[in-house]
């Protein structure tokens, strides 16, 4: 050990002196760069070298990463030809330590370095059990290089050290006892033998009890067994499966799986394949069935194609009326027949599966799993708004004046200071009309010769006007302080986000489950990603990925990828797709397809389970009353994130307009909930349909008036004054906050620390979608034979016009509009023109008429 550090050692110090170099240079260069010249947070070149900076640099990681994993593979070596040649090497070894002048060549391949090395960590200190520290470096190197954890670092660690321990001890018992110390040195190591010689002086031979009871309290309270009945239940649990493995030759395979999961007892208790009809494993669950399910749960989680529910559909009947099983008549419970089950029975075996195992925990999917902590965030010199006295009194004054001067006289004034607005509140005189008052915005407005002054006539619930005035000095609210906030911590919503402050400085937390769609508008540059970044992060700072599920769509392509980090842990994505974050426009016409299809299939699970939404079916599957085998599953929520909804209805335009309407009017009960941003609020892209499925509104500022009503049905948000500045709008109400600020590091930090855990083996897979256009067999589902009549001069109008237009097959052929829609689908079939793009005309595929005339021969 003191060599490895003196190697250690000599190496740090070489390199402290080049980084004391490095250090010196970069105080140097960030005193220049201090320098009172204005400071640009974002871009500036950090040289500031302190030492938690250093440690947190990737490349600084990976290259410790690599020195690690390089260190285990020396030692690996070294260790194993010691167990050979550490008796030749033990001379040169004695001679080094005396400092004799010159060793002579060491049998160990690594030298003297790695034969002094094997001899300390094995002869000196543990024995053979030294070799457990191998994989603790090796992991640990790979997790810091690779960002990816071979297993479950601090398991192992914990692990490898008290089992390092205690077989030093265990062995050194017998070497010890046996007088064998000349010869078996290796096995036990110096610790070994020293504590058993020790404890030997003290209590005899009594001192392998002592050993033996060490390493009982370590597995009670590392393996969590804490009472006989429970490790009785483990072995009488592996006798059956002995007894299997005999059986069958396939049993013996999930035997061994069971035994390497076996230690994951909370997995074990996952299991309802204790199927209740088979009443006599109801005593003695065997871990078999257990960890077919264990293994289950470790897979992505696949949600279960649930057939349509037809009347006949038993799986559709029999959960639906657990509770009146015996009305089901008996040609619908098929699939139960060779187990009938009566109501109390399977009420019993509910009970006792909930009373052997306890409640379903999702969480223990991924039971190491660690919510993100706080310091990912960044400190921030806020500077607190700063609105002197003389600002609030000059301000009133000028407010009661200009109203003065036609003919308002005011009551009362009050104002409220907020992050970046204040706002007065006046009581005008009696019999002073309101909307007088609120025609008066603009003179207000030039009086205090400020941008961006709102009247509210009346505060609803309060009685009085408000009028909102940026202040002078804004303050910016951090992430961390919203996030960090009690409020936020101990918020019990289902789907907590905390967006940023209200007007009167309070900490704004709402629960998007509730709203349970919502809309975001704001011209570009005003704060629109980062609203969405604090929407995404504050769902993952409060949600475990087995919670919470996301579909991303970002047609910008540059605004969400930071979030592909997360994929395993937080990401859905159709099967067979490269990517979980979906850029393309085709994709997203089959991915919102494939959600209303999820949509479908949760309410026919809801159905089956009577229940009514997605809270009561995960509560009744928590309590174990809906069984895994029928298609049951914990359903996470999924929360779709479009960043631009311009782009795709420009493109695709009643393809993703019905999608988002179906799945914003019926997705709210199975917990599918939308948050659709655009930039363009115009009535082409937020249609009614799609307005009217969406309450909640939330805008920041947009260019027009026009464009603040057609996103919150009012004016007002052309007003605001950018930077976060917004209004939410839930219904009734219209709430003006100011937006936390969250910078992309830190969003990138919070996705790495996640991305950094053990997540599923893939994103969460939605149901897969066919495209009316997919697999390019069209020709072959092309009918020939059953082509419309027009179907050769349609083609060669079209391929000769080099215009895939269903109004030109109209107007040319002089038919109606269905029969030329039909020709164009069939065209379309017939690979002669591309698919439907939304408000341009299809592409056509054939260039000219001879190929044309061509395909129609082989047609
Ligand atoms: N809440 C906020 N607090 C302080 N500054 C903010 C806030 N939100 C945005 N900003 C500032 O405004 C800039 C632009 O914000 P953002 O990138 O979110 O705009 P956007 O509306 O998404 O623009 P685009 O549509 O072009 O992507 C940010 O870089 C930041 O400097």
């Amino acid at each position: 050990m003191i060599s490895i550090l003196e190697v250690l050692n000599l190496k740090l110090k070489s390199k402290n002196l080049q980084s004391t170099n490095i250090l010196t240079m970069a105080k140097n260069i960030s005193k220049i760069a201090d320098r009172p010249k204005e400071r640009k947070p974002n871009k500036q070149l950090s040289f500031d070298f302190n030492f938690k900076n250093l440690t947190q640099n990737e490349q600084f990681k990976f290259i410790v990463g690599v020195l690690f994993m390089l260190v285990a593979a020396f030692m690996l070596i070294s260790f194993f030809s010691h167990l050979f040649t550490g008796n030749t090497d033990q001379s040169e070894i004695d001679a080094a330590l005396a400092n004799a002048p010159k060793p002579k060549k060491t049998a160990n391949p690594f030298g003297l370095y790695g034969a002094k090395l094997s001899h300390l960590l094995i002869f000196e200190l543990f024995g053979w059990s030294a070799f457990l520290l191998i994989p603790i470096l090796f992991v640990s190197g790979f997790k810091m290089s690779f960002k990816r954890e071979l297993i479950a670092l601090e398991n192992l660690t914990w692990q490898a050290l008290f089992y390092m321990f205690w077989f030093s001890c265990f062995f050194g018992f017998f070497v010890f006892m046996l007088d064998a110390q000349a010869t078996l040195s290796n096995v036990c190591g110096g610790i070994g033998y020293f504590i058993n010689q020790s404890l030997y002086g003290v209590i005899g031979w009594a001192s392998i009890l002592v050993i033996m009871f060490v390493l009982i309290v370590f597995c009670v309270y590392y393996y969590g067994i804490d009472s006989v009945s429970k490790l009785s239940d483990k072995l009488s649990s592996s006798t059956v499966l002995q007894e299997a493995d005999d059986e069958d030759e396939e049993q013996e395979e999930t035997v061994e799986k069971d035994i390497a999961s076996a230690k994951n007892i909370q997995r074990v208790r996952q299991d309802f394949q204790a199927s209740p009809s088979v009443e006599e494993e109801l005593e003695d669950l065997t871990i078999d069935h257990v960890d077919n399910h264990d293994e289950e749960n470790i897979r992505p989680y696949l949600p279960p194609v649930v057939t349509t529910p037809t009347t006949k559909s038993p799986k559709g009947e029999i959960s639906l009326t657990i509770e009146n099983a015996e009305d089901i008549p008996e040609s619908i419970t098929e699939d139960e027949e060779e187990t009938p089950i009566v109501l109390d029975e399977k009420d019993a075996v509910n009970e006792e599966l909930l009373k052997k195992f306890g409640l379903y925990d999702p969480m223990l999917d991924l039971p190491h799993y660690k919510f993100p902590t706080l310091d990912l965030m960044k400190e921030y010199d806020t500077g607190k708004a700063n609105v002197s006295q003389e600002e609030l009194k000059a301000n009133s004054d000028k407010i009661v004046e200009t109203l003065g001067n036609y003919g308002i006289g005011i009551a009362s004034i009050k104002a409220t200071i907020g992050p970046t607005v204040t706002l007065y509140e006046i009581i005008p005189d009696a019999g002073v009309r309101i909307s007088k008052i609120k025609n008066l915005e603009d003179d207000i407005a030039l009086s205090l010769a400020a941008l961006g002054i709102r009247i509210i006539a009346p505060i609803p619930g309060k009685g009085t006007i408000g009028i909102e005035v940026p202040n002078k000095n804004r303050e910016m609210v951090p992430v961390k302080m919203v996030i960090g906030s009690e409020k936020f911590q101990k918020s019990t919503a289902d789907l907590p986000i905390v967006l940023g402050k209200t007007i009167s400085n309070e900490i704004f937390v709402t629960d998007l489950a509730k709203m349970p769609h919502l809309l975001m508008a704001g011209a570009t540059g005003q704060g629109k990603s980062v609203g969405l970044n604090m929407i995404l992060t504050s769902l993952l700072y409060k949600k475990h990925p087995s919670q919470l599920k996301f579909v991303l769509v970002d047609p910008k392509k540059v605004e969400l990828t930071l979030f592909n980090k997360i994929e395993r842990h937080f990401l859905a994505m159709l099967p067979n797709s490269a990517e979980a974050i979906i850029t393309d426009t085709k994709k997203v016409v089959h991915t919102l397809n494939s959600l209303c299809i999820e949509m479908d299939n949760r309410y026919n699970l809801l159905k089956d389970a009577g229940c009514r939404n997605l809270k009561e079916y995960n509560v009744k599957f928590i309590n174990r009353r809906l069984n895994p085998e029928k298609g049951h599953y914990f359903m996470p929520y999924i929360v779709l994130v479009i960043d631009e909804l311009a782009d795709l209805m420009m493109t695709a335009g009643k393809e993703v307009e019905q999608p988002i309407a179906r799945l914003a009017q019926l997705a709210r009960a199975i917990g599918i909930h939308l948050v659709i941003a655009t930039q363009r609020p115009s009535v082409n892209v937020i249609t009614g349909t799609i307005k009217a499925n969406f309450p909640a509104r939330l805008s920041f500022k947009v260019t027009s008036k026009i464009d603040s009503r057609t996103i919150l049905d009012t004016g007002g948000a052309e007003q605001l004054v950018g930077m976060g500045d917004m209004l939410l709008s839930t219904g009734s109400d219209i709430i003006r906050l100011q937006c936390a600020f969250v910078d992309t590091p830190e969003v990138d930090d919070v996705c790495d620390f996640i991305g950094n855990q053990q997540g599923y083996d893939s994103a969460y897979m939605l149901p897969e979608f066919e495209g009316d256009n997919e697999g390019g067999n069209d020709k072959a589902e092309f009918d020939a034979s059953n082509r419309d009549p027009f179907f050769d001069d349609a083609a060669r109008l079209i391929v000769t016009h080099q215009q895939g237009s269903t109004s030109l097959i109209q107007r040319r052929l002089k038919l109606g509009y269905n029969r030329a829609g039909r020709l164009i689908d069939q065209l379309e079939a017939a690979g002669i023109v591309g698919v439907f793009e939304g408000s341009k005309a299809r592409e056509v595929l054939v260039k000219d008429i001879d190929a044309l005339e061509r395909l129609l021969k082989e047609l």
